[in-house]
């Protein structure tokens, strides 16, 4: 006879590593939430004093959340990350409360809750989850056993950008929903978009925005127009590179219409799913710990009281997903001969030997942002594939280039993401070292963009390239696929190292660069 697994009873959640202290009971289905909000009374979100809310209401938000359990199994809390003083406040009292009623403790890591919670509440399997929060902006997928980071911010998180803003403007705390009100009025102004990969940065659109001297309903319009389309952006980005077909919105930016909209217009476009869940599960919230804590129950993931130290700087894919079993792996893209390809942001055609690539228009940009970025990007592509070709690297033949399309003769072979192996990346590292030896930089360096062919690497998709001599735009460059890598498979760090060797035979700065580039991975590593 099969064992019978004993039902798992419920779970009690706290959360409060930022703004809101809240308690829940999970069991089959939320039993009880209650939450207490910390509103600064000036400025933006000090940790000490947040920590000191969180201690003060600490019993009281307990105490009506508790006695709805009926069979408690475990104390579940967020271990990380968040602000260290909140994050220890709330450790302490899970551990007092495991202590005190003899329940085990789960240590539940936030970013992974805000996606888990976001699953339960929409029925979505397996999606590409766009988390925007106050603190975090990243992409995530499910990849063998990890919640892989397709990208990210590269500065600070666009709620807190959004706050930062209002706050420079005199308004209220939380600014996100401030700006929402605003923009409705107001007419799209021009500000810089930043998108490099699939990782983004917002502070010089918060700095331009700051110093316009625009209306206020239209910088925020802007501001979110821009802002936004970076975000849907990426996440189409990641959709075409793991070949999913569901779009998850969450965190507390995700409560944004404007955003909700542009996401629901990408996905209808590329024919994908795209669900938000109920605002209750959007924005930090007790239930979401409870409910993940639950599940690490029913999988055995306890958290020993000693090893129940907080990690202000824990990141999604540090945790295993051991309740998720499948490997989630990418289905092969289609290929040129299966007619068109429809990558991200280009449709690719086969014309004889040649391939025809045009940039189509996205509906859910606004009209004079959409336009700009055709053509400054066809523009820059059909420049810098010259460039690099002039100065040695493999790229393909320019035969023709209008408004917003490329005729370039056409690679055959694998591209990188099919072809992993150490000798390939040392040829990778041997064309971008080239490259960056050129003074260009690429601004897409993913496995989709590098092409195997006659045992060379041949570069495509410059359209993020730009000119730059720069140690942090090089840096940058070296991220981008780095990150790519780590996300795809578990042998990154070999071929990183055959990449560097690559790069630094034939690029004499490759040591500054590559010690950039690590600067660069530990600051989106930590709030
Ligand atoms: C680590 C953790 O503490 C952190 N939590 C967090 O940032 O709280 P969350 O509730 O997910 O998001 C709060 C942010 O969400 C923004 N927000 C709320 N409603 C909004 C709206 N309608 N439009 C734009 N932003 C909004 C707020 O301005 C604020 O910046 C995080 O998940 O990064
Ligand atoms: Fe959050």
């Amino acid at each position: 006879m099969p064992e019978l697994k004993p039902p798992v009873g419920e779970v009690l959640g706290l959360e409060g590593t930022a703004w809101n202290l809240s308690a829940a009971v999970f069991g089959d289905d939320l039993v009880a939430l209650h939450s207490s909000p910390y509103a600064p009374p000036t400025g933006g979100i000090h940790p000490r004093e947040a920590a000191q809310h969180h201690a003060s209401v600490m019993r009281e938000v307990i105490a009506r959340v508790l006695p709805a359990a009926e069979n408690l199994q475990a104390i579940a809390f967020s271990q990380g990350p968040g602000l260290g003083p909140c994050l220890r406040t709330v450790a302490t009292a899970a551990r007092a409360l495991s202590l005190a009623l003899d329940l085990p403790l789960v240590g539940v890591n936030h970013c992974v809750a805000h996606v888990e919670i976001g699953r339960w509440a929409t029925g979505f399997d397996d999606p590409i989850v766009l988390y925007a929060s106050g603190a975090n902006t990243q992409v995530l997928g499910y990849l063998n056993g990890r919640y892989r980071i397709f990208g990210e911010t590269l500065d600070i998180g666009i709620g807190n950008a959004l706050d930062k803003f209002a706050r420079s403007h005199g308004l209220p705390h939380p600014g996100g929903p401030v700006v929402e009100r605003f923009a409705r009025d107001g007419n799209y102004i021009e500000l810089p978009y930043t998108v490099k990969g699939m990782d983004l940065a917002f502070s010089g659109l918060i700095s331009a925005a700051q110093e316009s001297k625009a209306p206020i309903e239209d910088v925020c319009h802007g501001l979110q127009e821009t802002g936004f389309a970076m975000c849907v952006e990426v996440t189409e980005r990641a959709l075409a590179h793991a070949g999913k077909d569901e779009v998850l919105l969450v965190g507390g930016v995700g409560a944004n219409s404007r955003l909700q909209e542009m996401l629901r217009e990408m996905c209808e476009d590329r024919g994908a799913r795209f669900a938000v869940p109920e605002r209750t599960y959007l924005g930090d919230n007790g239930a979401m710990i409870a409910y993940t804590g639950r599940v690490m129950l029913e999988h055995g993931a306890l958290l020993p009281i000693e090893e129940s130290q907080v990690r202000p700087g824990y990141r999604a894919d540090e945790v295993p997903v051991v309740w998720r079993s499948e490997p989630g792996e990418a289905v092969r893209g289609l290929t040129l001969e299966g007619g068109p390809l429809r990558g991200a942001e280009a449709v690719v055609e086969v014309q004889g030997g040649d391939v025809a690539k045009r940039r189509v228009s996205k509906r859910y940009r606004n009209e004079l942002l959409d336009r700009r970025l055709i053509t400054e990007r066809t523009r820059a592509e059909a420049r810098l594939i010259a460039a690099a070709r002039r100065a040695g690297v493999r790229t393909p033949v320019i035969r023709d280039v209008t408004a917003d399309t490329i005729v370039m003769e056409r690679v055959e072979g694998d591209v990188l993401k099919y072809a992993m192996s150490e000798e390939t990346l040392r040829l990778a590292g041997v064309a971008v070292g080239r490259l960056h030896g050129a003074g260009i930089i690429h601004g897409d360096l993913t496995t989709s963009n590098m092409i195997f062919e006659d045992n060379r690497c041949v570069l495509i998709d410059f359209g993020l390239a730009h000119v730059s001599a720069e140690l942090e735009s090089r840096g940058v460059d070296l991220h981008v696929l780095f990150q790519t890598l780590e996300s795809t498979t578990d042998e990154h760090e070999e071929l990183k190292a055959a990449f560097a060797r690559g790069y630094a035979g034939v690029f004499p700065g490759a040591g500054e660069v590559l010690a950039r580039e690590r600067e660069v991975e530990l600051r989106g590593r930590y709030l």
